[in-house]
C-alpha cells in the first residue's frame, strides 16, 4: 500500500489539474485491478511462464500488489473456510510464491518513487527559474505606446519596479513581500483561447502594513494570490516572501504565511476549535501555546459565544464560516497573510469584529487584502493598488490617490421641471468648466474641477438662487475611492494591454 501511495505521489509531479488527476486516477486504480486479474493472474498461475518475466512485471507497482494480495488469499480450491494459516516467515524463503522478491522489489520501489517525486518537483523549479530569467531579459517593464496615451500616471508604478529592482540587487527585510515582474498565462481549454491573467506584476510590501489589491471581476486578483501561495505556478517572473523566493522556498514560505481564500476550504464535519488546533499545529504550535493561540482567535472572531467553538461547522451560517476561514489565515503569527475577500457575505456587526481582528493583526506583519468594498479598503489599507486586465494600473494611499484621480467636486442638483436650463446657466457661473455627466427629470450631476472653486461661494450662491430657481435638492461631494476606481477602470478599458 505503501508502495501505491509514493507512485501516487510522483504521478502527482505531472498532473496542473486536480480534475484530469481524478479521472486519470479512478482509471488506474480500477484499470489496473481489472489488468491484475485478466493478464496477470493468467501468467502467476501458468507455470510454463517463466519466473523471471513474472518478477519483471511485479516492477509494475499493481502486479506487486496483486501478486502479493494473491499469495496471501487463501487457494480458491479450498476457499475460506478451509485450513489455510496464511502465509508464515518462513514461507519467504520459499521461491515458489516469490513474496520475498515481491518485498524487495517494493522497497525498492518505494524509496525511489519518493526520491524522484522530490526530484521532479525540484527540477519544476528550476525550469521555472530558467523561464522566468528569459522573461526577465525581455523589457517588459516599459510604458508601453498605448499607456503613455491615457490618463493614469504611470510614476508610482515605476517606483514600485525601482524599489523591487534595488530589493533585487541588495535583499532588505523592511520589505515582507516582494513581487518581480510575475505574469501568468493559462493554457487553452474547452476550445477557449490561453488566457493572460497577470500581466507582469511588479509590488513591494513592507512589514507591517496592509496593501489593498482592488479590481474589477477577472482583473487577475485570485490569479495573483493563488501563485503568491502556491497554488499555482507562475508562468514566468517569481516573488520573495520575507526573502524567500516561491519557486524554490515554498515549503518554509507555507510556515510563514497565512490564507484566507475567496471561498472557504473547511471541513464539515470538525469544529471550529479543530480547525484552529489542526492548523496551529501545522504552524508548529503544540501544547499550551497552541490552545490559548485557538481560545485567542475564536473570541476575537466572535465564533465562540454559546458553544459554537465546539459546533460541527456544516451548522455554521455562511458568515461564521468566513470569519473561521480568517481565525485560520491569522493563527500561529504568520509574517503575511493573504485575505481574499474577507468581509464577503458579512453582517456589518460581523465585518466590525473582522475589521478590528485584523486591524490588530496588522502589526508586526504584511497584508494582502483583496475586496469590493472601497469602504474596507479605506478602513483597513495603508496603500492600495487598482489593478485591470492584469495589470496594476495604480498605487498609493486612498488620500493620493484621489487627490491624483479625483481632482474634481461632484455637484449635483434636482430643481422643478422647465428649469434645468437656468440650473445649468447657474452652475457654469459657479464653475466654467464644469461638466455635466447625468441628467435625468429634473435632476442633474456635474463634475467640477476643484481648483477654482471655492465652497462657501457654491453655498452662497446656491442660497441667492433659491430666490429666483425652484430648487428641491442639491449636494457637493469630494470624490470618493470608487469615482477612482471607476475612472481607472474606464481608462483601462482605453488600453488593457
Ligand atoms: N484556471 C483558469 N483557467 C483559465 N482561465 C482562468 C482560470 N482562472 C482564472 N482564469 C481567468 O483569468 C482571469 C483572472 O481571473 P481571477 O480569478 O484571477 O480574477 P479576480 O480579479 O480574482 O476576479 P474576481 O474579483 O471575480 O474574483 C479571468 O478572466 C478568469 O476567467
Amino acid at each position: 500500500m505503501n508502495l501505491q501511495i509514493s507512485s501516487a505521489f510522483l504521478m502527482t509531479s505531472y498532473f496542473t489539474t486536480v480534475t484530469t488527476a481524478t479521472v486519470t486516477g479512478y482509471l488506474y486504480v480500477i484499470g489496473s485491478g481489472f489488468v491484475g486479474e485478466y493478464l496477470f493472474k493468467p501468467f502467476v498461475e501458468d507455470t510454463s511462464v517463466s519466473r523471471s518475466a513474472i518478477t519483471l512485471m511485479e516492477f509494475f507497482p499493481p502486479f506487486s500488489l496483486y501478486r502479493i494480495i494473491y499469495e496471501l488469499s487463501p487457494p480458491p480450491a479450498t476457499g475460506f473456510y478451509s485450513d489455510f494459516s496464511g502465509v508464515q516467515l518462513g514461507d519467504l524463503s520459499n521461491p515458489e510464491n516469490g513474496i520475498l522478491v515481491l518485498l524487495i522489489i517494493m522497497v525498492l520501489e518505494w524509496a525511489t518513487f519518493l526520491f524522484l517525486t522530490l526530484y521532479w518537483d525540484e527540477f519544476g523549479c528550476l525550469q521555472n527559474v530558467m523561464r522566468s530569467r528569459q522573461a526577465l531579459q525581455k523589457p517588459s517593464t516599459q510604458p508601453q505606446k498605448c499607456e503613455a496615451s491615457i490618463e493614469i500616471d504611470r510614476t508610482d508604478i515605476m517606483r514600485e519596479r525601482e524599489i523591487v529592482d534595488r530589493f533585487l540587487q541588495q535583499p532588505d527585510n523592511s520589505y515582507s513581500i516582494i513581487i518581480d515582474n510575475i505574469r501568468k498565462v493559462y493554457p487553452p481549454k474547452d476550445g477557449n483561447a490561453e488566457k493572460v491573467a497577470v500581466k507582469g506584476f511588479s509590488l513591494a510590501i513592507q512589514r507591517g502594513k496592509c496593501f489593498g489589491l482592488l479590481g474589477s471581476n477577472g482583473a487577475g486578483k485570485t490569479s495573483l494570490i493563488s501563485m503568491l501561495t502556491g497554488f499555482t505556478k507562475p508562468t514566468s517572473g517569481t516573488a520573495y516572501i520575507d526573502g524567500l523566493d516561491i519557486r524554490r522556498d515554498m515549503s518554509e514560505i507555507y510556515t510563514r504565511i497565512g490564507v484566507c481564500p475567496q471561498f472557504n476550504l473547511l471541513w464539515e464535519t470538525l469544529t471550529g476549535r479543530e480547525h484552529l488546533m489542526f492548523y496551529g499545529r501545522l504552524k508548529r504550535l503544540n501544547g499550551a501555546a497552541l490552545i490559548e493561540a485557538a481560545e485567542q482567535s475564536l473570541k476575537v472572531l466572535r465564533i465562540f459565544e454559546g458553544g459554537v467553538a465546539d459546533t460541527f461547522v456544516s451548522q455554521y451560517s455562511g458568515g461564521m464560516k468566513r470569519r473561521l476561514s480568517v481565525a485560520i489565515s491569522l493563527i500561529g503569527d504568520p509574517k503575511v497573510v493573504y485575505l481574499d475577500e474577507p468581509s464577503s457575505g458579512l453582517d456589518p456587526a460581523s465585518r466590525n469584529a473582522l475589521w478590528n481582528a485584523i486591524k490588530f493583526a496588522k502589526k508586526d506583519r504584511a497584508i494582502v487584502l483583496t475586496t469590493h468594498s472601497m469602504e474596507e479598503a479605506e478602513a483597513l489599507c495603508d496603500r492600495i493598488g487598482i489593478s485591470a486586465y492584469g495589470r496594476l494600473r495604480c498605487t498609493g494611499t486612498s488620500k493620493e490617490l484621489k487627490a491624483k484621480y479625483g481632482g474634481t467636486f461632484v455637484f449635483t442638483v434636482t430643481a422643478a421641471a422647465g428649469e434645468d436650463e437656468a440650473v445649468e446657466q447657474l452652475v457654469r457661473s459657479i464653475s466654467p468648466t464644469a461638466k455635466r455627466t447625468y441628467h435625468i427629470a429634473g435632476t442633474q450631476k456635474f463634475e467640477m474641477p476643484k481648483h477654482g472653486v471655492k465652497i462657501s461661494e457654491v453655498f452662497r450662491a446656491m442660497e441667492q438662487a433659491k430666490g429666483s430657481l425652484n430648487i428641491v435638492a442639491w449636494g457637493l461631494v469630494d470624490t470618493t475611492l470608487e469615482d477612482v476606481f471607476i475612472k481607472v477602470a474606464k481608462e483601462s478599458e482605453k488600453c488593457p494591454d
